[in-house]
Formats: C-alpha cells, structure tokens, sequence
C-alpha cells in the first residue's frame, strides 16, 4: 500500500447515520420553494466526486451540500481541505455532524454562493500560474438548476477575469444541471442543442459531459434528469476578448436561432446603420452571412467580435448600444445617426 493511499485510508468517515436517518432525525424536509432534492445513494455521490477527477490531497468546496451526501463522498477521498457553502441554515446540524467527523479537515460557510467570493479562501501555497497545471482546488456541487445556470456564467466571468476561486489559477468544476443544459453547454456546431451557452462555456473551458443521473435517483424526484458536467479553464480562450464584449456579440446572433445569423447580428447597431454596418461585420470577419447561428464555430464567432470591435473602434458610441434597451434611447441614439440617416436616404433616392 502507498503511503498516500494509506493516508485516505485513515481519512475515511467512521460510521455515520445514512443520509436517509439524518433527513428524519433533523426533521429536514426538502423545501419545494428552494428546488431541494437529496442524493441518498452513495453510488451516485461517489460517481460524482470521481468525475472531478483525484481530489486526495487537494481543497475543494461544496456548493449546495444540504444534508451532507456528495460531502461525504469528497471527505472519503481524502482531500487536505473541505470547506462547504450552503444558504439553508437548517442544514447545519446536519453538516457539524460531518465537521467533526472530518478530523479538522472541514469547515462550514453558511452563505449564497452566487455572492461569495472565495479569492482567499484557500491555500496560499494551492495558488499556480494561469499557464501551469491546474491547481490542487476543486469546486464540486449539485445546486439547484435556477441557481446552477445562472452562476456558471458568472463564473465564466471571474475565469475571464481571473477573479474569485480563478485567482488560484485554472481553478476546475464538477457541477450538476438540467440534462438539457447539459447536453447544450457541450454541444457542437449543426447540432440541435447548440446555443448561446455552448459558445460561451466552450470558449473559456474543456467542457466534457461526464453522465447522467435519472431523476428518479433524488428525493423528492424532480420532473427532469440530470447531467453532470466537467469544466477545466483554457490556458488561452478561443475568443480573447473581454467578457462582456463576446456575451453581447454572441447573445445576438443567437437572438434568431433559425434565420440567417447576420439577422441577429444587426441587432448590435442602431436602426439607420444597422443593415450597413451588419454587411461590413460580416465583410471584415470574411463570414458567409447566410450562416445560421448554430452553424457557427467558436473560432468564427471570434473572428465577429473582432470585426464588431473594429467597427465600434471607428465609433466608440457603438460599444453602448444595447437594442433591448433603445427604445428608450432610440431618440438619443438615432440623432447620433440623423447625418448618416440624410446620406442613406439621398444615396438610395439617387439610386432609383
Ligand atoms: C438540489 S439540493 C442538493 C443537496 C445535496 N447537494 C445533494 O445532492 O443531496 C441543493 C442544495 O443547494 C442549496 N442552495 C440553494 N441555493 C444556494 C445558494 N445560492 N448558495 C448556497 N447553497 C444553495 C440548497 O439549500 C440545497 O441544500
């Protein structure tokens, strides 16, 4: 036996109540409200910490842990470090009873982790160059899906801008979603499921779907399956632009999914220069307007953010335009335009 291995060994949990005992000793009901469902099969829980890959040794956060399954399942695999974020308070008992089975090697955070910052949180000596290996810090949870969505972009966010837990370098997820979202986030070019997300996921990270646990596995069982998915940070984005810029291009375009994706694009200019300035987008990105949407790869979505940034470069004012809001700036905005506007229209008279 490797000396390694015999320390997990003796990290192991000593024999604890099951989870199914601990819902009924804690009287923790799962609040519909909250979209809670538990994981009572260890199986499960441990397929889902082995799909995040060797954690022995590592630190890793919990988000969502409720009554403490996939928690146990990580502390059996012997990570120097365990620290949990859960927002029901009413779980605590329940995780105490983990910490001090852990010896000292977990800590509970009561909190919301869509706010939590956790650029300090972990070793200083875990923290690695962006272009080194990842580090020894792993962020592993099943949330519930109105909150996993959500936060993975904003993660996205905080990889682009090497903040939060990707202050520590290319920091990896193991996270749960709806089985759609899932099969979306890894999607490929002329597939059904390509959309928004898997543009915005496959730009900053090696997504792989790593399996699916059927709805029936949770208590109580949700309408939906569930997938599991892996997210290791790219050493250099597919599109290096920043965030915000590419969320907003990429939005857009898929704003109408079927049609030719210079529809949605257009989007991004206001109304006078709209259809002038779409052509020019996809003139200098050298992109067959006719493509549709799903039918775009990431390199060439990149190559239209570039073309985007160059036009909005000749004009700055461009950079503010957000079409979802012009109605109320249309006004405003179009006045920027009106020169532009008179010579459009005394082009296309002369032209009749
Ligand atoms: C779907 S349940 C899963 C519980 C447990 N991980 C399991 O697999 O059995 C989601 C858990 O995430 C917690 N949660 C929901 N929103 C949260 C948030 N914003 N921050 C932290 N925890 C949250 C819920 O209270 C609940 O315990």
């Amino acid at each position: 036996m490797t000396i390694a291995r015999s320390v997990q060994e003796t990290m192991r949990l000593p024999p604890l109540p099951t989870i199914r005992d601990i819902l009924k000793l804690y009287r923790l009901q799962a609040l519909r409200q909250l979209s809670q469902n538990f994981l009572l099969d260890q199986r499960l829980t441990d397929k889902i910490v082995k799909a995040a890959g060797n954690i022995s040794n590592s630190e890793v956060c919990e988000v969502g842990p409720g009554p403490g399954g996939i928690t146990r399942s990580i502390l059996n695999k012997g990570p120097s470090k365990l620290i949990v974020i859960e927002k029901d308070k009413r779980f605590a008992p329940a995780l105490d009873l983990l910490v001090e089975s852990s010896h000292q090697r977990m800590q509970v955070i009561l909190g919301d982790v869509m706010n939590f910052d956790m650029s300090k949180m972990f070793s200083e000596d875990k923290r690695r160059d962006w272009e080194d290996r990842p580090p020894h810090i792993h962020i592993i949870g099943n949330l519930p899906f109105s909150v996993s969505t959500p936060l993975i972009i904003r993660w996205l966010q905080a990889m682009s801008e090497r903040q939060n837990a990707w202050s520590y370098g290319r920091t990896r997820l193991t996270l749960t979603f709806q089985k759609e979202v899932g099969e979306r986030m890894v999607a490929d070019i002329m597939s059904e499921q390509r959309c928004r997300l898997s543009v915005m996921c496959q730009n900053w990270c090696t997504v792989k779907h790593k399996f699916i646990i059927p709805g029936k596995a949770f208590v109580p069982k949700p309408e939906v399956d569930v997938s599991v998915v892996h997210f290791t940070p790219r050493i250099q984005p597919q599109i290096p632009l920043p965030f915000k810029l590419i969320e907003k291009v990429v939005r857009n375009i898929f704003g109408f999914r079927q049609k030719y994706s210079i529809r949605g694009a257009e989007k991004l200019f206001p109304v006078p220069v709209r259809q002038k300035l779409g052509t020019e987008m996809y003139h200098l990105a050298e992109i067959d307007p006719t493509t549709r949407p799903f039918q775009l790869t990431v390199e060439e979505f990149g190559r239209l953010c570039h073309a985007y940034c160059k036009i909005c470069d000749q004009d700055p004012r461009l950079h503010k335009y957000n079409h979802r809001a012009a109605r109320e700036e249309r006004e405003d905005f179009d006045s920027l335009y009106e020169e532009e506007q008179a010579l459009l229209e005394t082009v296309s008279q002369t032209n009749m």
